[in-house]
């Protein structure tokens, strides 16, 4: 897009209702969509911002199935949540719809029919696993097996997560259906493939000639799906949870969840605009202005793994439809990981906005601004509570609110709170002035470019700078021998306030928001910024207020205990148990000598890691056993300890010292070792059998 656009339609993936809402998808795609839509808001542009819960696919009917509840049910209970966690953390979607509305299933349902119409489908039929048992075609994840890359004895149909290959599920070994475990045969349908491969030659000269200034990770993915060649890919399942394919001949058939999904963006604004009111705040225009004029900025923000699905499988829809406009931008994000791995919703390894809501009361702006600063935008990140509490504790508190805070209560203290005049100008004011005067421009400049953490430590500079002011011409040590000077500074240092109120709205909009109140100032747009002519001599301001405060080491422990308990939760849950062994005799276990001994003496084998040399009292003797528990624990911790002694077996010469006999352990799910002890100390030498 060379010339100004009239009006921006941006979407965010559309997250998927089978679970809520985590960090990752805030730092990935909403965090990064809403600055974006903000600050063009308060650029002053027509701006539709999209959101909505993608409520059809295979993962829904599988957890519906597995909970006892219809797919309607599942979808219902987290679009409801999800919706409210979003509007809470202050996501300003114009709306935010769902696909399994009415309204949905006619969009979409049309935009099929015009492409088979047209002829834009090709119909095949081909060879698909069937469970007999289940009477059900096995779609996607319905169907598991090995997979062919790495092993993985668990991959989908679809993918596997181990490796991350996009597989079919014709490549799988060993397959077997999820619904009834039983082996699956082959059986014919017929579906609607749309050749990707037609749109080759278009999608490489619109993609790798016409968006070089893609960002490299989306532009790359690109790349490399376009230089291994497309396929023709099929666009409907048999299934009976989504939208029905709608020609004849198609009956328990559904329109595949990434077909589906895209055109509802595209219905949500239909949605948005059913509202006819909505028009006056859009300049009159109506949803197809923002989907069908050349003049519309279209910008899709998602996380890397959609890449495909919308720079790829969507443009070829809309080009083969015909009167949608394309994306200008996809820029996509890659994948923030919480403390050191991947962010899983079935293994609960995530930070749930929910629960982060209930548990950092009117913190939004915390998690809003940590997520920013540390978002994944080049490479892979990882959120840790450690760094959250910094940019909290060193950021938001000691610049950001610092500043603020000071600027305020002098003025208060002062001059009852009641705008100084500005004076005469010193050479540092008319730096201070010059300096602020390019921030409004710089932060603009980096949240066009999508470089949002780039734009918010430009936003924190202008904190700093007003921080920097304050403490250079130190206003508090200067008040009684030079008054008019204290005015001319916190003149200056209000109206900095002022302007990081307007510049940091797009950022941290509940700051912003209380900022303009105890300014008194009405809120203001980006264009205004950048001068120090925000705020009126004489104009009374309001009550100065905190912004924010310290968090505390304890708050950060306890989420970080939380963690390792889901941790902890996840090995027990996943622990191997191992099979039984073969069946022996009673006189063969009768033959084993199994006493309880006492640990008298302990100590390290030299120039090992894992061996302990123990004296164990076992009421016949004291004798020697060397155990591999050292990395388990400490020597003098386990003094007096009652163990289980294997007490006849042969003994063993081991680093130059014979051991007699074998204590024994239990191993825990995590690997850790626990001694297998008397419930209460009994005598040593008690026989245990
Ligand atoms: N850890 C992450 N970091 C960045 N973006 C993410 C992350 N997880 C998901 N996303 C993005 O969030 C958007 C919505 O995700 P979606 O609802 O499809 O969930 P998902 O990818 O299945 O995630 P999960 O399996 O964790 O629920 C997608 O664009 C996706 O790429
Ligand atoms: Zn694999």
């Amino acid at each position: 897009m060379t010339n100004k656009p009239s009006r921006y339609t941006i979407t965010s993936a559309l997250p998927y209702a089978n679970g809520p809402v985590h960090i990752g998808h805030l730092a990935g795609v909403y965090v990064p969509a809403d600055i974006y839509a903000r600050f063009l808001r308060s650029k002053g542009e027509n701006v539709l911002f999209i959101g909505g819960s993608d409520e059809h696919g295979v993962p829904i009917t599988i957890r519906a199935k597995k909970e006892g509840v219809t797919p309607q049910q599942v979808v219902d209970k987290y679009h409801v949540q999800i919706k409210q966690s979003f509007e809470e953390l202050g996501i300003s979607f114009d709306i935010y719809s769902r696909t399994s509305s009415k309204i949905h299933a006619e969009t979409s349902s049309e935009y099929f029919k015009k492409l088979y119409e047209d002829g834009k489908f090709i119909e095949q039929t081909s060879e698909q696993y069937y469970d007999p048992k289940a009477e059900q075609f096995l779609a996607d994840r319905y169907i598991i097996g090995t997979c062919p890359k790495c092993g993985n004895e668990n991959a989908y149909g679809d993918q596997c997560e181990k490796c991350g290959s996009t597989l079919s599920p014709s490549e799988l070994i060993n397959p077997r259906s999820t619904l009834s475990g039983e082996k699956p045969v082959m059986k014919s349908t017929k579906h609607w493939f749309l050749p990707l491969d037609q749109y080759e030659p278009w999608l490489k000269q619109w993609i790798l000639e016409d968006h070089k200034n893609w960002k490299t990770n989306v532009y790359g993915q690109c790349k490399s799906w376009l230089d291994q060649g497309l396929q023709p890919r099929a666009v409907t399942r048999d299934l009976d949870w989504g939208v029905p394919v709608p020609v004849a001949g198609a009956e328990g058939k559904v329109l595949y969840v990434w077909f589906d999904a895209p055109i509802g963006y595209i219905s949500a604004a239909k949605d948005y605009f059913k509202n006819s009111e909505i028009k006056a705040v859009h300049k009159n225009n109506t949803w197809e202005d923002f989907w069908k004029k050349d003049d519309t900025k279209l910008v899709h923000f998602i996380g890397k793994d959609n890449i495909v699905f919308h720079c790829i499988i969507f443009p070829a829809m809309l080009k083969a439809e015909g009167s949608y406009i394309l994306p200008d931008n996809v820029p996509a994000n890659e994948f923030m990981n919480l403390e050191g791995d991947k962010i899983s919703t079935s293994r609960n390894w995530a930070v749930w906005l929910h629960e982060y809501l209930e548990e950092f009361k009117g913190k939004q702006d915390v998690l809003r601004y940590a997520l920013c600063a540390n978002a994944p935008e080049t490479k892979d990140n990882d959120f840790t509570w450690r760094d959250f509490q910094a940019r909290n504790n060193n950021e938001l508190v000691a610049i950001y609110g610092n500043f603020v805070n000071r600027a305020l209560v002098l003025t208060h203290k002062y001059y009852d709170s009641v705008i100084p005049a500005l004076g005469k100008l010193e050479a540092s004011d008319e730096g201070v002035i010059m300096m602020l005067k390019e921030f409004p421009a710089k932060i603009a400049a980096s949240i066009e470019q999508y470089r949002f953490r780039e734009a918010l430590g430009f936003m924190m500079d202008l904190a700093r700078l007003g921080n920097k002011y304050l403490a250079d011409t130190e206003p508090w040590k200067i008040y009684k021998e030079n008054p008019e000077r204290v005015k001319t500074i916190l003149h200056i240092g209000l109206q900095i306030a002022a302007n990081l109120a307007i510049v940091s709205e797009p950022f941290i909009p509940f700051t912003s928001a209380k900022l303009f109140t105890m300014l008194n100032l009405k809120a203001n747009t980006w264009n205004n910024a950048g001068t120090i002519d925000l705020l009126k001599a004489g104009d009374q301001l309001g009550t100065a207020e905190l912004l924010f405060d310290k968090i505390e080491d304890a708050t950060i422990e306890a989420q970080v205990k939380k963690l390792e308990d889901t941790k902890q939760a996840n090995l027990l849950a996943n622990a191997e148990v191992k099979p039984l062994k073969e069946n022996v005799s009673f006189d063969d276990f009768a033959k084993m000598d199994i006493r309880v001994a006492t640990i008298i003496a302990a100590e390290k084998v030299a120039k090992t890691k894992k061996l302990l040399k123990l004296t164990l009292k076992t009421g016949i003797d004291e004798r020697t056993v060397v155990s591999g528990i050292a990395e388990h624990f400490e020597p003098e911790a386990i003094i007096g300890q009652q163990v289980s002694l294997l007490a006849n077996l042969a003994p063993r010469e081991i680093k130059g010292i014979v051991s007699q006999g074998m204590i024994l352990m239990a191993e825990d799910a995590d690997g850790s070792l626990k001694f297998v002890q008397p419930a209460a100390v009994v005598n040593a030498g008690s026989m245990i059998g």
